[in-house]
């Protein structure tokens, strides 16, 4: 073949190149002055290409997706630790496929009226909770994420603290995140090493993975087994997990449909609890920096709800300023600014470049939200930009942020989930509370620290916010709501 690769930083005779250990999406917009908005980098025998532009993602996981939608799979994560049935990371194919077939089912946009009370009903403790102790506001707003993936995925209602469920599903998660960080594990590029006993000088890998492949398991089986004895005695509560085993008990089916049931009820967790906590904690650190935004978006809300009751579902159409917002969470900070990796499963070429079968495509989310042309003053927390449709289509600027879920096949299926369960902590908690940066012991205001960790799942590093109830008629209102659910 003639064919280039595309450019990219050289890299050294034993083939490091010197990439950054943190936030590689800036270093990567960087690049694209140097190299394009298609950059190719060679890591010890793993072939990257890094996406820098919309133009370049749509052409390949859009246009080509056929080759486009798979994932790399990492010996450590997938068959040393365990996590082979997350289907978020697994291969395109037939398996895949009908996980995602049975988790759209359960969670597209038509079934979202099923999950609203249940998004309702955590949102309302939330609310209470941030009454009770606002300055636990990290514990809260991931308790309520994880409360509501546990009550979807299982019905189960969890624990105010300490849930035996929540508990086990973090720490297998967090060994995801220990091995998620590329060429932590040399198994990972030489995979022969998985078949080395433990005890193995310098298998230490293995003994840390063994570790890890427990809580894996539990967290797969233990809240399913826990479901299977509920509706054995009769006391489960309808959720994906019951819905879906009853319906296999009517229909019929064999083991590999209860396994697929299985894994896709703990991807729910997986996927669905840490991306839903960065986007929320997002819009606390932002409504706190930008107050001329809580103003408004308070005067949308008295205006068209008044101050007898918070803001629900039914709502939404009527307070189009929180979708602005919420958008706009997406976009400042996104989620996953690398998104998902991809993995291209034949040779291709691309604008005469060879892009060779097996590597790793990372799209350069955070950048194609922060392109100047679409986003005017892109680093600025703007909900408004998204106000004007008319105006923006004329102009071709401020696109909707949906990259921040991810691109065509593999793009995120609980986007809907996601967006309304944002929408609801924005909506209430603006009609509820005043959130302004805190005050040190002599009334000093302290600058919250506003950068996001560097990781691949990127959310706010620890800030203090303060939050107070707008008045005593919220402080009751809220009360209520938790009372009367
Ligand atoms: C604000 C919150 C969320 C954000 C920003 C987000 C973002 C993403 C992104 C970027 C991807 C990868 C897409 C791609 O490869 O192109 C993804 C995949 C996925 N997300 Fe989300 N997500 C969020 C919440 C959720 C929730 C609440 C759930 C579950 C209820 C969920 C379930 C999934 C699943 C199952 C996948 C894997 C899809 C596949 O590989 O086929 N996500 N998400």
């Amino acid at each position: 073949q003639h064919t280039r690769l595309p450019p990219g930083p050289k890299a050294s005779w034993f083939g490091a190149v010197d990439l950054p250990k943190e936030y590689q999406w800036l270093t990567y917009a960087k690049w694209k002055q140097l190299y394009g908005d298609v950059i190719y980098i060679h890591i010890f025998g793993n072939p990257i290409v890094v996406l820098n532009s919309a133009e370049a993602v749509n052409d390949l996981f859009e246009k080509r997706s056929a080759i486009y939608s798979s994932r790399p799979v990492r010996t450590m994560i997938n068959e040393v630790i365990g996590f082979d049935w997350l289907f978020s990371s697994m291969p395109y194919g037939p398996w895949w496929k009908r996980h995602r077939a049975l988790f759209h089912q359960n969670f597209n946009s038509t079934n979202l009226p099923s999950a609203q009370p249940v998004v309702q009903r955590e949102t309302q403790t939330l609310l209470r909770n941030l009454v009770e102790s606002p300055d636990q506001l990290f514990y809260h707003v991931k308790r309520s994420s994880a409360a509501i993936v546990m009550m979807m995925s299982y019905g189960h209602q969890i624990a105010p603290e300490g849930d035996m469920y929540v508990n086990i599903a973090d720490k297998a998660l967090a060994g995801l995140a220990g091995a998620g960080i590329f060429g932590t594990y040399l198994v990972d590029y030489l995979s022969f090493l998985k078949h080395i006993p433990a005890w193995f000088p310098g298998a230490s890998f293995k003994r840390q993975a063994a570790e890890w492949r427990q809580m894996n398991r539990s967290m797969l089986n233990l809240p399913f087994d826990m479901v299977k004895q509920r509706m054995a005695v009769g006391t489960a509560v309808p959720c994906f997990v019951v819905n879906e085993l009853e319906r296999l008990f009517v229909v019929g089916g064999d083991d590999e449909e209860e396994k697929l049931i299985k894994n896709v009820a703990a991807t729910v967790y997986a996927a669905g609890a840490d991306t839903t906590v960065s986007a929320t904690l997002s819009f606390f650190l932002a409504t706190m920096v930008h107050p001329e935004i809580q103003v408004k978006a308070q005067a949308q809300i008295d205006k068209v709800i008044g101050s007898d009751r918070l803001p629900t579902f039914e709502d939404r159409e009527s307070l189009p300023y929180i979708d602005c917002i919420v958008w706009e969470c997406l976009r400042w900070n996104p989620v996953t600014p690398l998104g998902l990796a991809r993995k291209v499963t034949e040779d291709d070429e691309y604008r005469g470049y060879k892009i060779p079968k097996n590597t790793t495509v990372l799209p350069n989310v955070w950048l194609i939200l922060h392109e100047e042309k679409m986003y005017p003053e892109p680093l600025r927390f703007n909900p408004d930009r998204f106000a004007d449709d008319k105006r923006n289509s004329a102009l071709g600027i401020n696109e909707l942020p949906l990259a921040a879920f991810g691109f065509g096949r593999r793009m995120c299926p609980g986007r809907w989930l996601a967006f309304e369960t944002v929408w609801l902590t924005v909506a209430t908690t603006l009609a509820a509370f005043n959130i302004s940066k805190p005050k040190d012991d002599q009334g000093n205001v302290i600058e919250p620290d506003t950068n996001y960790t560097p990781a691949s799942l990127s959310r706010p590093k620890p800030f203090k916010c303060s939050i107070m109830p707008r008045s005593d008629r919220a402080i009751a209102l809220v009360h209520q709501a938790y009372d009367g659910a």
